[in-house]
């Protein structure tokens, strides 16, 4: 052999193991990647995917994040990236396409306005650059808020759009453009978008952001699938990319997005459509309608920490409730669509401040929103799906804080039943076997209770008057002070086992009227952190 065939054989052997370490390099890498994936239970399907960071600090070294968002998200308290924050911001930063699921208070909001604001680098005056929908006005606020947050300092303009806005067209194309983001719900863009000529130009949109994609995907009365259309439609420059962020999403869904959306990333955090696992879970069995009464006045004779979100089904019972649990003296509040703007704001500030402790709502609160700190959820009436469910009690055990909730049904409950206790066994909680054995409820049933909730024997009991609070040594306002009713043990009442059919016996609505007894305190302890 001559001396230049073994250089150049010598060549080739250091060429192919130079290539082999190079692959074992990149396996490793993989692993690693897939490890951490693993670890965190992300799950991610596509092509060419973007891979996920550990650290805020590996996104500014890698990604570019600006400076003063590094600083804002210390200053906001956050050490680490939560696990959709990992991976979503990574693709949204390599402008990729996304249809992003997490549990409810894993830090959905903040893994969309990092990459978001990232993008736009610093404040231009080319009108909105950003826009996300969102599907109620309290959500598109706390949106706003968390944009305000964590933009401080940076320069950007967020706006939100109010109904005086739309009134006087301020975003119309004489307007200045000085704003860069813009969170809104449908029905006021939509407003705008159809006025002629239009009151807000979209053309340099970049981000269209859906949060709770699947609500806004949802057909019929009160879906917004057309409304959202319009928008889409109205973001059709080239160089627009949408993300769709949600804690559950349907496979109708996920077929739009991959159908529509341009390569898209799909990314689910812990199990599809699945609650999380911060929340303790119970389900109460109370016999009829006013066992439910029985059941609350017991919970709140218990001690309760507030602050604790009660649901019911539509805003007449809300009502009744209220006024129920007011005239007890609990220092409770309502919150519906038919308040005011103004009014409903005064209740989300007092209800975040502590000013509120029990605060009752319909599915209007459902969804999104992050109240700090809420203990327990009740579900008074049975959530019209398991969606409905996962998203209510959401509203506890958020960013790593653990919470309650406590669901109450009856025997007009049992059609969804299964589908809850199906829910509550995937998160690991305790569930009779033969809730997870009832029949399982056709398409139809289920579609049906979504859009009509089921007729409810009346809350009211006549009682109207508000009761005055008590104040406690501090002088504070004291949280169930009632001096009138001397109530019934309601444990002896509910039941948490089988429901039998209706009979005397589980019959709530026989049982002996509450007398109201001036002289007793109800109970309704508060209970200290
Ligand atoms: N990296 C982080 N570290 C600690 N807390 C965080 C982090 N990111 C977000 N949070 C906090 O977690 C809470 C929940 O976040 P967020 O409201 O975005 O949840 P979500 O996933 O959108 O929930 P939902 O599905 O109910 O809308 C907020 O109070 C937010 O400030």
């Amino acid at each position: 052999m001559t001396s230049t065939t073994m250089a150049s054989s010598r060549s080739s052997r250091v060429k192919k193991s130079g290539r082999r370490v190079a692959d074992r390099v990149t396996q490793i890498h993989r692993e690693e990647v897939n490890a951490l994936r693993n670890r965190h239970k992300i799950h991610v399907q596509g092509t060419d995917l973007p891979e996920p960071v550990e650290s805020f600090s590996q996104l500014q070294t890698e990604y570019q994040l600006l400076p003063q968002l590094v600083e804002n998200i210390v200053a906001v308290g956050y050490v680490d990236p939560t696990p959709i924050q990992m991976q979503a911001v990574t693709v949204m930063m390599h402008r990729r396409e996304l249809l992003a699921c997490a549990p409810t208070g894993s830090g959905k909001t903040a893994a969309f306005i990092l990459p978001a604001l990232t993008h736009l680098k610093k404040p231009g005056r080319m009108g909105f650059r950003v826009v996300v929908v969102s599907p109620t006005r309290e959500l598109a606020k706390q949106t706003y808020r968390e944009f305000q947050r964590l933009a401080t300092g940076t320069g950007f303009h967020i706006c939100m759009i109010g109904k005086s806005d739309v009134a006087k067209q301020k975003f119309g194309p004489k307007s200045p453009q000085k704003f860069d983001i813009l969170v809104t719900t449908p029905n006021r863009l939509i407003h705008l978008l159809q006025l002629t000529p239009p009151g807000v130009s979209m053309k340099n949109v970049e981000w269209l952001i859906v949060d709770e994609c699947d609500k806004l995907f949802e057909a019929g009365k009160q879906g917004f699938r057309d409304q959202l259309a319009v928008i889409y439609k109205a973001c059709d420059s080239s160089h627009v990319r949408r993300a769709m962020f949600s804690a559950t999403y349907t496979y109708e869904v996920e077929q739009w997005c991959k159908l529509n959306l341009d390569n898209v990333v799909t990314i689910c955090v812990g199990g599809r459509n699945s609650a999380t696992m911060s929340v303790k879970q119970e389900l109460l069995y109370v016999g009829a309608e006013s066992g439910k009464m029985v059941a609350m006045r017991e919970l709140v004779k218990k001690g309760f920490s507030p602050p604790v979100l009660v649901f019911v089904q539509s805003k007449e019972r809300a009502q009744d409730l209220y006024s129920e649990l007011a005239y007890d003296g609990i220092n409770v509040n309502v919150i519906h669509s038919d308040k005011t703007q103004l009014q409903r704001d005064n209740i989300v500030r007092d209800f975040r401040s502590g000013k509120i402790w029990m605060l009752i709502c319909t599915e209007l609160m459902g969804r999104g929103m992050d109240f700090k700190g809420v203990n327990l959820v009740i579900n008074y009436d049975f959530p019209p799906s398991a969606i409905s469910y996962i998203h209510r009690i959401g509203r506890t055990g958020r960013a790593g804080r653990s919470g309650e909730a406590v669901t109450f049904f009856t025997d007009e409950d049992l059609v969804n039943l299964r589908s809850i206790a199906a829910v509550m066994r995937q998160t690991g909680c305790d569930v009779p076997g033969y809730m997870l054995r009832l029949r399982k409820a056709s398409k139809k049933v289920r579609r049906k209770l979504e859009k009509h909730a089921p007729k409810r024997e009346s809350i009211s009991t006549g009682k109207k008057k508000k009761a005055p609070f008590k104040r406690n040594e501090e002088g504070k306002k004291q949280g169930a002070v009632s001096d009138m009713v001397d109530r019934p043990s309601a444990a002896s009442k509910i039941q948490t086992g089988a429901p039998k059919k209706k009979s005397k016996k589980t019959n709530l609505k026989k049982k002996k009227k509450m007398k109201p007894k001036k002289s007793q305190p109800s109970g309704g302890a508060v209970k200290k952190h």
